[in-house]
């Protein structure tokens, strides 16, 4: 008698065609040497599937005889069609999976509990006047009119040279995070209020938090390029990893969102260093910018 836990468990397929216990005419085999439950575990499958699923595993094998005249009828009937391969449930998922999925249900728990200040009746509601201060500070329009500003008003080709490049590194920090956050696509937290100031299409999404990113590029770029007492230096460092917490309190973002958003503006501070602007690399700009 063909036992039903082979159903369920999806033991090996290739049970012999012979033996007693899955006959190509028994209700568990779809004859050709294949078992029938491997298209019935797949994770598309319909409500009726599923339940078929549960009867095999649970019925006995008199009542499965009866409930599956097609695979009783005997091996001359055709095979049922193999399910691609992405339809078969993932019995034995891998480690990295297991990984990923307890890394985000980490992440959604820990972002929720962060989220003190995302709105006026939360725990922390009487500080989100303050976070959204902070907000500010690490948009995108005032740093990028700030810099057009100082620019305009640079007298001397060093400071032009180093303003010239920080335009530069917003401006890609901008397509970068857009592009990420097109492909990526994750939503907002749920406690999310969406009352940002100015925002692009793309900002309905989350990953990566843009403050983040501008938050490191931003300072990495002042702790290199600008001479600062200690104090100073650290007051830096503090605004940027107070800025991406922030996100986390407002409930703008997930944890993750604004790790990898310091990663990304780490990186991105790279590659700006590696591409630095000057007037023997790219003269142009320095000359039409000269000529304003
Ligand atoms: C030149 C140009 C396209 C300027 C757009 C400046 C702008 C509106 C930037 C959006 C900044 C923003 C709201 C980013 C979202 O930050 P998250 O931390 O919420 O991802």
């Amino acid at each position: 008698m063909p036992s039903p836990r082979r159903s369920v468990e999806g033991r090996p397929l290739g049970a012999s065609a012979s033996s007693s216990s899955s006959s190509p005419g028994s209700p568990a085999h779809g004859g050709g040497g294949r078992f029938e439950f491997q298209s019935l575990l797949s994770s598309r499958a319909t409500c009726a599937d599923l339940t078929c699923a549960r009867l095999r595993a649970s019925e006995s094998p008199v009542h499965r005889r009866g409930s599956f005249p097609l695979a009783a009828a005997g091996p001359s009937q055709a095979p049922p069609p193999p399910l691609p391969e992405e339809d078969r449930m993932d019995l034995n998922p891998s480690f990295l999976g297991i990984a990923l999925r307890s890394l985000l249900a980490i992440d959604l728990w820990l972002s929720k509990k962060l989220g003190v200040c995302a709105g006026e009746s939360s725990s922390w509601g009487s500080v989100r006047p303050l976070m959204k201060l902070l907000e500010i500070s690490g948009h995108g329009i005032p740093w990028l009119l700030g810099t057009l500003y100082c620019l305009s008003r640079s007298d001397s080709w060093a400071g032009r040279e180093v303003l010239m490049n920080l335009l530069f590194a917003l401006l890609l920090d901008l397509l970068l995070v857009a592009l990420i956050k097109g492909l990526v696509r994750r939503r907002r937290p749920a406690h999310n209020q969406m009352d940002m100031f100015v925002t692009l299409s793309v900002d309905k999404y989350s990953f990566p938090s843009g403050h983040a990113t501008r938050a490191v590029l931003v300072s990495r770029f002042i702790l290199n390029h600008l001479v600062l007492a200690i104090p100073l230096r650290v007051l830096v460092v503090l605004w940027a990893f107070v800025l991406g917490l922030s996100r986390v309190m407002l409930g703008r973002h997930n944890v993750t969102d604004v790790a990898f958003g310091f990663f990304l503006g780490y990186m991105q501070y790279s590659i700006v260093d590696y591409c630095w602007l000057s007037p023997h690399n790219a003269p142009v700009l320095f000359v039409l910018w000269n000529q304003q």
